[in-house]
């Protein structure tokens, strides 16, 4: 059925009258950037599902830039750990423009994964033999996280080359201070090559929803990086990805984000969808004018902004008494159980009250999902039970059985009963 694709119209309804925003001013710092057009305009959302929606000018490639950043960190983060990662880059919003020499006066470490100098060293963490190698691994990232192989633009590589000598004393300072590995002329040519890769708006989309959904690419389905990673990655955007203008996004779009030069520009809303926005026209931090406004007004008219309260699901205890001679409590559940569901769960089981060595009966039939703190929650109150001398059965538990360890997890018939 056609007509009814609201999310579109909403982009399309941003992408005509943000059009129309003037203020702003194309980057030129790299000479090759300074050719961009200053009316090219496009925005993608991707769901988790997949669902893909846009507005403008989408299929334009242009380079990245520093939306590449965590991008990049996500790959050191999955091939290096964080421990490894935060010994070369801390996690503090600098409060400074993008190209600052934000490193820490006693560690020498840059304040974050999000500035130049931050991205320069946990660029030269990426493993490889060579620069080639490294610039390799970081290409094939970049594409899986799209869905799709991506390039480089060399023209605009060669430009940033020529004329990235505060990239280059950057990386000199850090080599100095410790902060960064190996030779400092071939990291900065590494991420050079790495701002240049160039990508459309709809790619972008792909991947920002990639890392909305704990790291699977939810339109290849391959799991790019690991969940903790992608959790971690959208930490450091909280907080450090729009540069010194992070506080007041996080105020008013409360979304983690990156901006780039070039003027792209990611948004994630965690567990929902991926956005991108491409616009040219930088304000005086270094973020795209349009971008910026479009996210304001997208978060606002979706209730996007990450501090407010989901929507209320189905209740989740359908189901709590106790026989009335006392003798068996049952409290039945739906739904996908995380911390709150787990909790409510166990209030309810706490409100009966069968009596010494009364049957509980846990029924799980309707549960379709359970995260790992829940099942530690569950199997713990199901431990004490049994210690108290309750005979507790659990039904509908397979989905919880697959790979826990626990009571929950046991393997035997689909209705466990333990005394
Ligand atoms: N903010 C940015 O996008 C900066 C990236 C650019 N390549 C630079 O290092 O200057």
């Amino acid at each position: 059925m056609e007509g009814i694709d609201v999310v579109s119209e909403a982009l399309a309804d941003l992408h005509r009258r943000l059009l129309a925003l003037d203020g702003g001013a194309v980057a030129d710092y790299i000479p090759q950037l300074a050719l961009a057009d200053p009316d090219c305009f496009g925005l993608a959302l991707v769901s988790l599902d997949g669902h893909r929606y846009r507005a403008g000018r989408c299929d334009e490639a242009f380079t990245l830039q520093s939306v590449t950043k965590p991008f990049v960190l996500a790959l050191a983060l999955a091939e290096l750990g964080a421990e490894e990662v935060g010994r070369t880059v801390g996690a503090e919003p600098s409060g400074e423009a993008f190209n600052a020499i934000s490193l820490d006066p006693v560690t020498g470490r840059p304040a974050n994964p999000m500035i130049n100098a931050g991205a320069i060293a946990v660029t030269a963490l990426v493993p490889g033999g060579d620069p080639a190698e490294r610039f390799a691994r970081i290409l094939d990232c970049l594409g899986r996280f799209a869905g799709r192989p991506l390039d480089v633009d060399e023209e605009v590589y060669r430009s940033e080359a020529e004329t990235g000598d505060r990239n280059r004393a950057l990386a000199h300072l850090m080599r100095g201070t410790g902060a960064l590995r190996g030779d400092p002329a071939e990291a900065v040519e590494t991420y050079f090559r790495q701002c240049a890769v160039r990508a459309t708006v709809a790619d972008l989309a792909v991947m920002a929803a990639t890392l909305a959904n704990g790291g699977v690419n939810p339109v290849t389905g391959e799991a790019v990086v690991p969940e903790p990673v992608a959790v971690a990655v959208l930490a450091v955007m909280a907080t450090c990805g729009m540069y010194d203008a992070a506080g007041e996004w996080m105020l008013r779009v409360g979304l983690p984000a990156k901006s780039g030069v070039s003027g792209g520009l990611v948004a994630v809303s965690p567990a929902r969808f991926g956005v991108a926005v491409h616009s040219p026209p930088l304000d005086s931090f270094g973020n795209p004018v349009r971008g910026v406004a479009a996210l304001r007004e997208l978060s606002e008219r979706f209730g996007l902004h990450l501090m407010r309260n989901p929507a209320p699901g189905a209740p989740t205890v359908t189901r709590a008494d106790t026989a009335e001679d006392g003798g068996t409590a049952l409290v039945a559940a739906q739904g996908a159980l995380d911390f709150t569901a787990a909790e409510r769960v166990l209030f309810a089981l706490g409100q009966q009250a069968p009596g010494p060595g009364g049957r509980v009966l846990l029924d799980l039939e309707r549960v379709t999902a359970i995260d790992a703190a829940a099942r530690a929650m569950l199997d713990r109150a199901l431990t004490l039970l049994a210690e108290r001398g309750h005979r507790v059965t659990v039904t509908g538990d397979a989905l919880l059985r697959a790979d826990a360890p626990g009571p929950l997890g046991r393997a035997g018939s689909r209705a466990g009963t333990r005394r």
